[in-house]
């Protein structure tokens, strides 16, 4: 079996190590001073979770588990659909390697619409996340699998003077615990496990239940119909991070509009 985060990992803290020579932190943070204002990510999710579901769309052209998704890929037309479509927030993947993604891409996407951006990558260390801010992000994601606990608040600190929101990822209860201990309201239940790449929606329905009630949960992975998001609203997600079943629409907006008609207002379970 193949642990893809350990991969992951292994070539990201070289690349890293490779982007802070070549661009020092004062540097790094000179840049992140200079970027457009942030948009409220946290914010925006709540809203939108108020009156229906809060939508963080994806940008992802390709993932270790599904190889190519999208030929046809243009960041900035698809943010723009998204928008149009109602999404709430965006989700840009940057990793070259697994997901065939680009730092441009961030850029470009959030360039072309209004809507708070997510740089979905895989952070280590306060640079990247100053990198992060630089490039335009307003939130990043902290993977509990792939870092220690001092890990974890060390970014999350960093998010925090930079006025960005954390999205922090769980696949299990452990995991869970530990997210707990942070202070980012936005708790991300995957529900792909990241060692074998099933996916089940029973992640879901498992941690949602010991997520605190001061937590929002977004519900993450493997997500395809109205009535998934319906059966996850039943758990007390009202915010849905997803991807692959979007990024393989042709008309993006169109099925983005489909996807968040009709938000479930029954009681949870
Ligand atoms: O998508 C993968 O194959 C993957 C593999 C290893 C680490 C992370 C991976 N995905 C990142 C994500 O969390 C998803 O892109 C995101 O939750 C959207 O999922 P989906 O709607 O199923 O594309």
């Amino acid at each position: 079996m193949t642990d893809i985060l350990a991969k992951i990992k292994e070539y990201k803290l070289a690349d890293v190590a490779a982007r802070k020579a070549a661009l020092p932190l004062a540097e790094v943070e000179a840049q992140a001073r200079d970027a457009s204002p942030v948009r409220g990510f946290a914010d925006a999710l709540a809203g939108a979770s108020r009156e229906g579901y809060g939508l963080i769309a994806e940008i992802k052209k390709a993932s270790p588990s599904k190889g190519l998704i999208r030929a046809d890929f243009n960041p900035a037309a698809l943010a723009q659909a998204y928008e149009q479509g109602g999404a709430t927030c965006l989700s840009v993947l940057t990793d070259a390697p697994s997901f065939q993604g680009d730092d441009s891409y961030l850029v470009a996407a959030r360039d072309a619409c209004a809507l708070p951006a997510l740089r979905k990558d895989f952070l280590y260390d306060p640079w990247q996340v100053a990198e992060s801010r630089a490039l335009g992000a307003d939130c990043i994601l902290i993977i509990m699998a792939s870092v220690s606990d001092a890990q974890a608040q060390e970014l999350e600190q960093a998010a925090m003077d930079w006025q960005m929101d954390v999205l922090i990822e769980v696949h299990d209860q452990g995991e869970l615990d530990r997210a707990v201990l942070l202070r980012s309201p936005l708790i991300g239940i995957n529900n792909r496990n990241l060692k074998t790449f099933e996916v089940t929606l029973d992640t879901t329905r498992l941690l949602s239940k010991r997520v605190p009630e001061d937590r929002r949960i977004v519900c993450e992975s493997g997500l395809f119909t109205p009535a998934d998001l319906a059966d996850m609203a039943r758990y007390g997600a009202r915010a849905f991070l997803i991807g692959e079943s979007l990024m393989r629409q042709d008309d993006v907006a169109s099925a983005t509009a489909k996807l968040l008609a009709n938000p479930a207002t029954g009681a949870m379970l």
